[in-house]
């Protein structure tokens, strides 16, 4: 494995009047996809603050090529790490172009003139976030997927090793998310650099993420491969106190982790498995080997008791309805 990029050493976060987590001993590999998850309140955006050197350190050191990012002077800092946060662009006057070419600020002079080098880097921001198509817009006539794709590219046009983004996902519709999430980890493959995410995508994180950083309540961490995290009960450690339960088994949280109902027992084709046990959750039945009452599901069909067949889960839950009444 390379050299980390950025390391913590007994890092301590938080406030004056408050301590939100640590010891924190983190490192970040280059060319890696890393999502911070945490419930409300865990200290997410506090440790991003804290990392990207907007907010001191309660205690510990945090280290970015082997410096002390304490000790780094803000053009340095600026040529070494690039923040992206989540709340909305001030500058809609700008056109796209002109937000991007921002970001190589701490190459250029007083005066802020671009070189050839600064405007070959803001193309190729825009070229791989692909926003060139509207690099003459005006930032106020984006949808806020364009946005947030503009914002990547001033972070990428800034040329830092590391990227930190602040819930980039917030804003987004579903697709939108989905693309973003993509375009991340393709990035960080791409590029070489390191991009540190914090998101409530849990589901997306455990897709795209090569590591995940978990906060939990109570200042727990844990650090991993995601799926190491599912599989050795951290991921559910992390959001025990939200009062969800997580199934390992399909890597959703449940919203009816435990029926009561009627017990079902429930076999067959794998991909309608999952739907229609969902669909039996929520309407309170239990599925379990061997109950008196049985669903096969088939490619195109439901048997309910080896017998009676129906073609869509509706019609499954009115005919399992019908017979429980019946009994
Ligand atoms: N300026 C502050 N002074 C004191 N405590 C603060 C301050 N800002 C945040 N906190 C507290 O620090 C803890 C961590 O907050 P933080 O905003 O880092 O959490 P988060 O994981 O980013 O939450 P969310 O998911 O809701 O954005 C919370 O208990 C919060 O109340």
């Amino acid at each position: 494995m390379s050299q980390p990029l950025l390391t913590t050493h007994d890092l301590r976060i938080g406030y004056p009047t408050k301590s939100v987590a640590g010891p924190l001993n983190l490192s970040l590999q280059p060319g890696q996809l890393v999502g911070l998850l945490g419930p409300n309140g865990a200290g997410k955006s506090t440790l991003m603050r804290t990392l990207s050197g907007l907010q001191a350190a309660l205690s510990g050191e945090i280290h970015l090529n082997g410096q002390v990012l304490a000790s780094l002077a803000p053009t340095d800092l600026a040529r070494k790490l690039s923040l992206v946060l989540t709340e909305r662009v001030e500058s809609g006057h700008l056109r796209v172009r002109e937000l991007v070419a921002l970001g190589r600020t701490p190459y250029t002079n007083w005066l802020g003139s671009l070189t050839a080098e600064d405007q070959r880097k803001v193309d190729w921001a825009l070229e791989l976030t692909g926003t060139t198509a509207f690099a003459d817009r005006r930032i106020s006539q984006l949808s806020d997927g364009e946005r947030q794709k503009v914002m990547l590219a001033r972070a990428l046009a800034q040329d830092t090793d590391l990227i930190l983004l602040d819930e980039p996902t917030a804003h987004l519709d579903l697709p939108s998310r989905v693309e973003l999430m993509r375009l991340l980890h393709e990035l960080a493959r791409q590029t070489g650099k390191a991009i540190l995410l914090s998101t409530h995508e849990l589901d997306l994180a455990l897709q795209a993420a090569d590591q995940l950083w978990l906060m939990g309540t109570n200042g727990r961490f844990a650090q991993g491969v995601p799926e190491d995290l599912v599989l050795n009960g951290a991921f559910e450690r992390a959001f025990t106190a939200t009062g969800f339960v997580f199934d390992r088994l399909t890597g959703t949280f449940q919203l009816y982790p435990s029926p009561t109902g009627p017990a079902v027992q429930l076999t067959g084709e794998a991909g309608s498995l999952f739907w229609t046990r969902r669909a039996l959750w929520r309407e309170g039945y239990r599925t379990e080997p061997g109950a008196a009452l049985s669903v096969e599901v088939q490619s195109d069909r439901w048997l309910i008791d080896g017998a009676v067949a129906v073609t869509s889960i509706q019609a499954l839950l009115e005919e399992l309805s019908k017979r429980l009444k019946g009994r």
